[in-house]
C-alpha cells in the first residue's frame, strides 16, 4: 500500500539530507508510529507519502501509483484517498464545523445535501455530532483535533496521515485521540501517525517506524 525504495529526500535549499536510504513498507491496514527525535525526517516521511513532496531519489509508491509520475490534474484524485491530521489542527476559525469538515467537498463540487449527511456521518463517528453548527474556538482542544480527524475522514481516506496528533493534548485526551485513530484502523484505514509521546507509543503496542538523522532504524 505504502512502499519506499531507497528514498533521499534533499529540500533544495539544503545540502544535506532530510531522509536517508528509506526502505520501508507499509500495508493496507496496518497502524504504524513513526518516531524519532526532532529534525529526525518523520514529517518529511508524511509529507512524501502525500506527495506534498516528491523524492530526490528512489521512490514512492502509494495505491501502486509512482508518486513521481502522478500528473497535475490527476493530483486532486489521488489525495482524496489520503487523509491528513496535523498537530495544531488547522480548522479555519471563521467557518462552522459543518463548514470546516466539507470545505474540500465543497471545492470538488459536491452538493449541499451530500456535504450535510456526509459532515453529519463523520461527526458522529468522532462523537460530536451536536457542534455541527459550532465555531472552532467554542470548542476545547480534544474536541478541535476530533473535528481535524473528523475533516480528515470526509473522503473515506484508504490512508490516514497525522503529524504530532497529540502534541497539544494532555495525557487524558491524548489516550482518546489514540483509540479514535485505533477505531478508524479497524475498519481498514491504513494509520500512519509521527509522534514523540512515548506513553502513546508503549500503551497502543503497534508497529514502530523509527528515524534518527534521517536514517531508518526500525
Ligand atoms: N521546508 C524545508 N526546507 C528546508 N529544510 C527542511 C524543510 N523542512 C524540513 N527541513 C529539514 O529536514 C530535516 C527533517 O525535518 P522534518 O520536519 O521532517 O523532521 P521531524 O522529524 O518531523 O521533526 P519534528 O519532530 O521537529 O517535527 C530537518 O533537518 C529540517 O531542518
Amino acid at each position: 500500500m505504502i512502499k519506499f525504495y531507497h528514498v533521499y529526500k534533499a529540500y533544495d535549499n539544503r545540502k544535506q539530507f532530510a531522509l536517508k536510504d528509506i526502505t520501508v513498507s507499509i500495508p493496507k491496514g496496518e497502524f504504524v508510529f513513526l518516531t524519532g527525535p526532532s529534525g529526525a525526517g518523520k514529517t518529511t516521511f508524511l509529507r512524501l507519502i502525500f506527495r506534498e513532496l516528491k523524492p530526490t531519489e528512489g521512490k514512492v509508491v502509494v495505491h501502486n501509483k509512482d508518486t513521481m509520475h502522478i500528473s497535475k490534474s490527476d493530483l486532486p484524485d489521488f489525495r482524496k484517498k489520503i487523509g491528513v491530521v496535523f498537530q495544531d489542527f488547522k480548522l479555519l476559525e471563521n467557518r462552522t464545523v459543518f463548514e470546516n469538515i466539507t470545505f474540500v467537498l465543497k471545492v470538488l463540487g459536491y452538493p449541499a445535501r451530500f456535504r450535510e449527511d456526509k459532515a453529519y456521518s463523520v461527526l458522529k463517528w468522532v462523537g460530536l455530532q451536536h457542534k455541527f453548527n459550532e465555531y472552532p474556538k467554542s470548542l476545547s482542544g480534544g474536541e478541535q483535533q476530533r473535528i481535524a480527524i473528523a475533516r480528515a475522514l470526509v473522503n473515506d481516506p484508504l490512508i490516514l496521515l497525522a503529524d504530532e496528533p497529540t502534541g497539544n493534548l494532555d495525557y487524558e485526551l491524548s489516550i482518546e485521540i489514540m483509540k479514535l485513530f485505533e477505531r478508524i484502523n479497524n475498519r481498514g484505514t491504513t494509520v500512519v501517525i509521527a509522534t514523540h509521546d512515548k506513553n502513546m507509543i508503549d500503551m497502543f503496542k503497534k508497529r514502530v517506524i523509527r528515524l534518527e538523522h534521517g536514517h531508518l532504524k526500525e
